[in-house]
């Protein structure tokens, strides 16, 4: 500003005419977090870890003498936590934003009038067990994907039922024949979401004066449609339950070879597409493919990563698209543009031949109001992911993923001057080693519509089990096999391999899709993911040095994945922290010395240093603090189970190879938001450590406070710390708890035995460690407490003189 004190103004030519269809102007931006408010940010994570160091000095050099068991196992925990923060702190040093333009995307390969130059993209959906997936979950997402905001010759949409199931391929039938009205319709007045069951549960305002009759008129006709649709679906799904033993006959009475979803032949069946009838507004749909690879007793199917194997070369002999985008069946696409969006990425020259994939957070639609389980993670969504995206790239989380065929080919980024036909490079041979018998796959080629029964016979032998026998598939191709969280792993080997992954965050949720509403199908999650995670890092791919040689995987992408797979082994830590208080009040003994010198300062600054750095947090990332607490809370309640059990199992599996099961979370099909199914689960194993917790704390609470008041052995500040520890843990449960007590059932009975039975044997472990102590609390509870209470009250009252 001073510099121009006194100097005229120089006019700054404007650019004559704003070209947005200019090659050179980028499709996307990076937002650069405001640098002040990352820079206290940083500040902070300086200090803290300054402070850090200091607390720790004090705490390894004062043990507690007449306690140094407690003390020690403190020191431990705490140790431990200091570490883990670390991997989980340094990747969050340079988050990133970003902002997409949709409208140059438009005028460069989308004009109105020309073909459309936008590339192919094959959609995928899974779905596996039509009993936790009802099949109007399926039809919605596949309605939201034919009627999705992007040229119809240029989608396929490719539904894969590894359920093998009747209600499924017929209900997708009815879908095709729905699509033909909801699509025109959806275009025709631009409607958000395209998904018509939480579409039409939105309010509409039809009384604003802005709206079209014709629209009110044609919206009502469409939910009557819609309907009738879902009657049609929910009397498939009642068929279903009665299926004779020899196997189903389908709608054109064609017999269907067998109904055993665990053997049964490759099924592919299309719907719709190029000579599938026109909409009736007589335009073309987007192909619907409704595809069930072979299942056969003896073959190993790899679960949700084999099936996406399948469909991908499915997909390479039908359509061959050059992107593929991949949704779990009850994720929908909740903004019609998501599509184009993750295009901005892909198509710009900044990006293209080194973007493995595009992923957008996952976004839940019924989550309940408290979000008392943490389903939305925000901690993870809008932090994290923001983070690593501003170091290589997001992890891939299995769906609303957008990926570059040829990352999944197992292919390297292509860097400057290389030869963009990659595949050609291969010998014949070494090509047959790495992708199997079909010639088709590989290679970047564009399928004619001709000659469709010729593909559909290709197709069909590309889904069979034995396709895969000794070729690279779910090793060094497709998506990984051996994990229980096959999609981290997927995308850790990309980023390996030198590509960068993009997070795409609209600011209308591109994919909204169903979070698992009760406790035991959150927990149940919570272990899949974890036991996913301990597995990795036990597996030959550890991100701890797993592809160190060629030295592409940046080092703070490495400590995030380090982080991702190695968080599980802290809950040992945090049970041992959580009994801590319990056992603390119980014996009078404490982890620290008395809180007076200057440790107390020490410890004070400490904790405002998290404090600090939670808040700069949660500011630079817009997160509330409600979602942040929710998270907090979870990380102690599925600490104290889920991933304490994983981590457990992790270490089990590696001495015996024994696997988890990979159990489909429930999806309700439709909005059951603060519904009694928060309160349904089942009792199992995982809930037995954060029950005791509880019981043990909450006892710990009563004796320490009696026996303090009747008993005034120690100083108040040491009491206040132990209580302030104990109740620090009971808050961190307290979702848990309403979730196990808030049931409709009451709790089992073999939940109060094993707690009764564990509780004793916590009394009697007390006991041996002080029976002195014992005695002298019962002896004062019941002799003077009581008589104290007699004397004072009740006595009294006796004497009263009528
Ligand atoms: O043998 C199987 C098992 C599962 N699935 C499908 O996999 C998807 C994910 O299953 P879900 O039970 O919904 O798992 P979530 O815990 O909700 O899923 C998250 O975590 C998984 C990894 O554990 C990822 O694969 C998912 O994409 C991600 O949404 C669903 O579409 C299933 O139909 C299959 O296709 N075949
Ligand atoms: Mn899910």
């Amino acid at each position: 500003m001073e510099a121009n004190a006194g100097v005229v103004a120089v006019e700054i030519p404007t650019p004559e005419i704003y070209k947005a269809d200019d090659p050179q102007q980028p499709l996307s931006r990076v937002m650069p977090i405001s640098s002040s408010r990352l820079n206290k940010y940083r500040v902070v994570i300086v200090l803290r870890l300054i402070i850090l160091g200091f607390y720790l000095q004090y705490r390894y050099t004062h043990p507690v003498n007449d306690a140094y068991a407690l003390w020690l196992v403190s020191v431990l925990c705490e140790s431990c936590f200091a570490f883990s923060w670390l991997f989980d702190q340094f990747p969050k040093w340079s988050p990133v934003e970003r902002e997409t333009y949709l409208d140059r995307l438009a005028l460069r390969y989308d004009k109105d009038g020309v073909p459309s130059q936008l590339p192919h993209i094959d959609m995928f959906v899974t779905t596996a067990d039509p009993s936790r997936e009802p099949p109007l979950v399926t039809a919605n997402t596949v309605l939201s994907i034919l009627a999705v905001d992007y040229p119809v010759d240029k989608v396929t949409c490719y539904v894969s039922d590894d359920g093998y199931a009747m209600q499924i391929f017929e209900s997708l039938s009815e879908t095709a024949e729905f699509a033909k009205k909801w699509v025109p319709f959806c275009k025709k007045y631009s409607i958000e979401p395209r998904a018509p069951e939480f579409y039409f549960t939105q309010k509409i305002d039809y009384l604003n004066n802005d709206i079209d009759l014709s629209f009110i008129k044609e919206c009502r006709e469409m939910k009557r449609e819609y309907e009738e649709l879902k009657v049609r679906i929910n009397a498939l799904v009642a068929k279903a339950q009665k299926v004779s033993e020899e196997g189903w006959t389908m709608q054109d009475e064609t017999p269907r070879p067998g109904n055993n979803p665990r053997d049964h032949p490759g099924m592919i069946k299309m719907f719709l597409g190029h000579d599938g009838g026109l909409d009736t507004d007589g335009n073309e749909l987007p192909c619907l493919v409704y595809v069930s690879r072979e299942k056969r007793p003896g073959f190993n199917h790899h679960k949700k990563a084999g099936a996406m194997n399948a469909l991908m070369r499915a997909s390479a002999v039908l359509t061959n698209g050059a992107y593929i985008l991949n949704v779990d069946c009850d994720h929908y696409i909740n903004n019609s543009k998501a599509l184009k969006e993750a295009m901005c990425f892909m198509m710009d020259p900044a990006y293209d031949k080194k973007t493995c994939y595009v992923q957008f957070p996952q976004r839940f639609y019924d989550v309940d109001l408290h979000d008392r389980y943490a389903n939305r993670n925000m901690a993870f969504f809008d932090i994290i992911m923001k983070a690593v995206d501003g170091i290589q790239g997001p992890f891939y989380v299995g769906t609303g993923c957008c990926f570059n065929r040829q990352a999944l080919y197992g292919y390297d980024p292509v860097g400057e001057g290389d030869d963009v036909e990659i595949s050609l490079l291969l010998s014949q041979q070494s090509f047959r080693k790495r992708f199997g018998l079909c010639p088709l796959l590989g290679a970047a080629t564009v399928r004619e519509k001709t000659n469709v029964t010729a593909l559909l016979k290709e197709a069909i032998n590309v889904i069979s089990c034995d396709y895969e026998d000794e070729t690279e598939w779910g090793e060094e191709i497709g998506w990984m096999y051996g994990s229980a969280t096959e999609d981290v792993l997927t995308g850790f080997r990309m980023h390996v391999r030198g590509w960068i992954s993009i997070y795409c965050m609209p600011s209308r949720p591109g994919f909204l899709g169903c979070a698992p509403i009760n406790l035991s199908d959150r927990l149940g999650q919570a272990h899949r993911w974890a036991f996913g995670s301990v597995d990795c890092l036990l597996s030959r791919h550890c991100p701890i040095w797993y592809g160190l040689y060629n030295g592409k995987l940046r080092f703070l992408e490495r400590v995030a994945y380090i982080n991702n797979a190695a968080y599980p082994f802290t809950s040992i830590a945090l049970l041992a922290y959580c009994v801590l208080p319990a056992i603390c009040l119980v014996t009078g003994k404490f982890i620290t010395p008395e809180i007076k010198d200057i440790y107390g300062m020490w410890f004070l600054i400490f904790f405002i240093s998290i404090f600090a750095t939670v808040v700069l947090e949660l500011q630079w990332s817009g997160v509330s603090f409600l979602d942040w607490w929710r998270s907090e809370q979870f990380w102690v309640i599925g600490g104290t189970s889920a991933q304490l059990f994983a981590a457990i199992q992790g270490l089990f599996k590696l001495f015996t190879r024994i696997d988890v099961n990979f159990n489909v979370t429930s999806k309700a099909d439709d909005q059951k938001v603060n519904s009694s199914e928060l309160y349904i689960f089942k009792w199992t194993w995982l809930l037995v450590p954060p029950t005791i917790i509880t019981i043990i704390n909450l006892a710990g609470i009563v004796f320490g406070v009696s026996s303090a008041i009747i008993y005034g052995y120690e100083s108040w500040g040491l009491l206040s710390g132990k209580l302030i520890f104990a109740i620090w843990v009971i808050v961190h449960l307290y979702p848990f708890l309403k979730g196990l007590l808030g049931r409709e059932n009451g709790i089992p009975t073999s939940v109060i035995l094993w707690s009764i039975v564990l509780a004793m044997l916590f009394a009697l472990l007390w006991i041996r460690v002080d029976p002195f102590m014992v005695d002298k609390w019962l002896e004062v509870n019941i002799g003077s407490f009581v008589r104290n209470i007699y004397d004072k009250f009740f006595a009294k009252l006796l004497d009263f003189d009528f």
